[in-house]
Order: C-alpha cells, then sequence, then structure tokens
C-alpha cells in the first residue's frame, strides 16, 4: 500500500547556492504521528513547506496517496491543500483584522460545510486547548500561547488527513503541550498522518517515531 505521504529524491534550494536539502527521502503512514528534528537552520520547515505543497522542489518529488502532487498547477494544490491538510505555521500566521473565531473558520471556506456545525466544531476545539474564551477577540489580543493553540484549532477543524505542524508547542507549558500531542494521536488514530517539526524533548518522546535531518 502506498504511504500517506512520501518524499522522493527531495532537493532544494532557495538560491544559486548549495541545495538546503539534497535528494532526501521519507515515508509517512496513515496513523503515525512522526516528529522531525534537527540543528536550527537544517531546513526543517523548508521541507515541512515542501511536504505541505506550499514551495515546489528543485528536484524530487512529493506524493500523497502514491500520486506526485509537487508539480500539479498551483489551483490544484492548493485544492488538494484545502481538502486534506492541516498546516500549523511557527508564528501562527494570524490574520490580524479578523477575529480568533473567523480565523479558525478559515479553514472551511475552501470547502462546502455547514457553517453552524462548523463554528459549533471550532467553539469545541477552542475550548479544549483553553482558548474558548477568546473567540471575539482579534490576534493581537491574545498571547503567543494562546496564538499557537489558535492555530492548531484551525489546522485541525476540517479533521485533515495530514497534518503538518512546524514547532506547535513551541510557546506552551507541558500540560498544553499534552493536549496537543492528545489531539495529534487522536487525528492519527482516526487515519491521519501528522508530522511535527520541534526542538522539544518531551513532544519527540510521545511521538512514534523521529526522523532527524
Ligand atoms: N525564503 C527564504 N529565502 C532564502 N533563504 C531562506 C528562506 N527561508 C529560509 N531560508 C534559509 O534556509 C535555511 C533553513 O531555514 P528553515 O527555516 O527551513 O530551517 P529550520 O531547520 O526550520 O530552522 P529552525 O529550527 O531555526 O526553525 C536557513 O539558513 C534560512 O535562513
Amino acid at each position: 500500500m502506498n504511504p500517506r505521504l512520501a518524499a522522493d529524491g527531495l532537493t532544494f534550494r532557495y538560491d544559486a547556492g548549495t541545495p538546503l536539502i539534497e535528494g532526501w527521502a521519507a515515508e509517512f503512514a496513515a496513523g503515525e504521528v512522526v516528529a522531525v528534528t534537527g540543528p536550527s537552520g537544517r531546513g526543517k520547515s523548508t521541507m515541512l513547506y515542501l511536504l505541505g505543497l506550499m514551495l515546489r522542489p528543485t528536484a524530487g518529488r512529493v506524493l500523497v496517496d502514491g500520486e506526485p502532487f509537487h508539480g500539479r498547477a498551483d489551483a490544484d494544490r492548493a485544492r488538494l491543500r484545502a481538502a486534506r491538510f492541516g498546516f500549523v505555521f511557527q508564528d501562527a500566521a494570524l490574520d490580524h483584522s479578523r477575529t480568533v473565531l473567523d480565523n479558525i473558520l478559515e479553514s472551511t471556506l475552501y470547502r462546502r460545510g455547514d457553517r453552524r456545525a462548523d463554528t459549533e466544531r471550532a467553539h469545541r476545539l477552542m475550548d479544549r486547548f483553553g482558548v474558548g474564551l477568546r473567540a471575539n477577540a482579534k490576534p493581537g489580543q491574545v498571547s503567543g500561547g494562546q496564538a499557537q493553540r489558535i492555530a492548531l484549532c484551525r489546522a485541525l477543524l476540517g479533521d485533515p488527513d495530514i497534518v503538518l505542524a512546524d514547532e506547535p508547542t513551541g510557546n506552551l507549558d507541558p500540560d498544553s503541550s499534552d493536549v496537543v500531542i492528545d489531539a495529534f494521536h487522536e487525528r492519527a488514530a482516526a487515519g491521519a498522518t501528522v508530522v511535527v517539526v520541534t526542538h522539544d524533548p518531551a513532544l519527540v518522546q510521545r511521538c512514534d517515531r523521529n526522523i532527524r535531518l
């Protein structure tokens, strides 16, 4: 059976210099939570952008269910991302002009769904992650750790079957981090693939395996 997500001979350079990532291969199966670790500046976030079809590789392939997607048109990749991927950016990347709730609901805009059910689900996720009282705040009014948990709610709202998270517990205390990793394992138990870039040893320990870049 094809892995849910795979990198095959992935090479990437930002400019004309030496490639940051060269000939990298990895497979991520449905049902597992995988940590990706490595020194700062090694290219972990870049690798996550490649896996998330946000950057095009210089060479090599990114496969989803065995099908190469890295070279597809932007609109195709965007459609696949909206339907199947949940991405947590390292800096949360919230839209400061909209409320917390609207930021979370943004991930549903490209899916045909029931707005009321999505809103109820968003509130349940916010309560679970301890940010339920901030629904009507603007991102500029919340703490860094709260912004990170709001970004997680946004990524998880659509029950994505591929979750890519960049330092999702970087600003969190151990209890809040546990809630996050529990949620990742829950998605994996439901059949998702979860890839987590992290420097947090406690998080690495709770992942099924660790790939070192
Ligand atoms: N848009 C860009 N243009 C040019 N160089 C970039 C760009 N983004 C990142 N880089 C460079 O690529 C290298 C890898 O960056 P990346 O953020 O992928 O590393 P990382 O392993 O995630 O680091 P950290 O653990 O510090 O978050 C760094 O040297 C960085 O300066």
